[in-house]
């Protein structure tokens, strides 16, 4: 597939943590790009992205870095796209496609739109695969590797900007798929940022229990816990961003899961066996299907279950 694809001649990484620098790996190795400038706020981080060999400029002011770029995505946390599409706006290039990798759509198209330019192409884009590492060292070419990308254009979106967005992500290993931004959210509220919250309360409420210390909760932590601590180690500033940007999708999950909770609650205290059994074994059956759904990056047979097609929605 990235034989075919013509690349950008110059692609614009704003934030240089375990997204851009997995693009910026899947570029040089894919031929993505002619030229790849990294931009980001820190000196020190621009500094180590540069010792890694991650592009091929390296630039402390985004507006330097946009400047001629035929590709730009945003790889910061959403609570900060607005600013730097202000600071960018004046310095792209007619034509340009302007992207992001937020986990969240709805309120990224809202903060960014009103900056852009109108001869600019707005795609906004969401790869849904991710570690809880984060930096210039996070990053590895691996990760975008059949695992899904949405993309959410906006009205009016340019259909030969949205191909060549796909066409790009596609060559970087991912299932492209298209979506309203609103659609997203309320499906990534369910499948990653009710988890997310869940396991930051779970292991806060472990870290905050008196009768049992802190230092028995890691000496005897049993593998549900670790996994959720994982989990739990994820960036708190883009956790924090994620949380306060998609407040309502995520209020209705929390609702939902709240419910359910206080039945389970409730079988647990008349001794109802039958409901407990009835729903652990239909969850079984969700985890088994992701499994063979190849969906399963643990698994030893991810990657080996059945292609996905790409489905477009209107
Ligand atoms: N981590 C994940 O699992 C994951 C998965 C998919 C999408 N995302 C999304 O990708 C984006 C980046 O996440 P990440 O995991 O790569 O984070 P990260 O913390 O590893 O990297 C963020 C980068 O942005 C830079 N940055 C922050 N604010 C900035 C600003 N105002 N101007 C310029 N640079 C700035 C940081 O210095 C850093 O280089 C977030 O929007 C996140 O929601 C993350
Ligand atoms: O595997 C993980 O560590 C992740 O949290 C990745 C994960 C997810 O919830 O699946 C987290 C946030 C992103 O927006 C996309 C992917």
């Amino acid at each position: 597939m990235a034989e075919a694809f013509q690349p950008f001649s110059r692609v614009a990484l704003i934030g240089i943590g375990l997204i851009g620098s997995s693009l910026a790996h899947n570029m040089k190795a894919h031929g993505l790009a002619q030229h790849i400038a990294i931009t980001t706020r820190r000196a020190e981080t621009l500094k180590r992205a540069e010792a890694l060999d991650l592009g091929d400029s390296y630039h402390l002011e985004a507006a330097d870095a946009v400047a001629g770029a035929d590709l730009v995505i945003l790889c910061v946390p959403v609570g900060s796209v607005g600013a730097v599409t202000k600071e960018i706006a004046a310095s792209l290039a007619p034509g340009a496609i302007v992207s992001d990798v937020g986990s969240v759509k709805a309120s990224v198209v809202k903060a960014m739109q009103p900056h852009l330019p109108e001869n600019v192409h707005f795609v906004p884009a969401h790869p849904i695969a991710g570690t809880e590492q984060s930096g210039p060292d996070a990053g590895f070419l691996e990760l975008f590797e059949r695992r899904w990308c949405i993309l959410t254009p906006v009205e009016g979106s340019d259909e030969t900007a949205v191909e060549r967005l796909k066409a790009f992500w596609t060559a970087c290993g991912s299932d492209v798929e298209v979506m309203s931004a609103e659609h997203h959210d309320l499906v990534l509220a369910i499948v990653s940022h009710v988890p997310h919250l869940i396991a930051y309360n779970i292991v806060g409420t472990a870290a905050d229990l008196e009768k049992v210390t802190e230092s028995e909760v890691v000496k005897f932590s049993a593998s549900g816990f670790r996994d959720f601590t994982r989990i739990a180690a994820s960036d708190p500033t883009m956790w924090r961003d994620v949380f306060l940007n998609n407040r309502e999708a995520v209020l209705e999950m929390l609702g939902r899961f709240s419910e359910d909770l206080a039945s389970l609650q409730r079988a647990i205290r008349w001794g109802d066996g039958d409901s407990l059994f009835e729903l652990f074994s239909r969850t079984r059956k969700i985890r088994r299907e992701i499994i063979e759904a190849g969906q399963d990056t643990a698994s030893p047979d991810f990657g080996r279950g059945p292609k996905h097609e790409v489905k477009q929605e209107g």
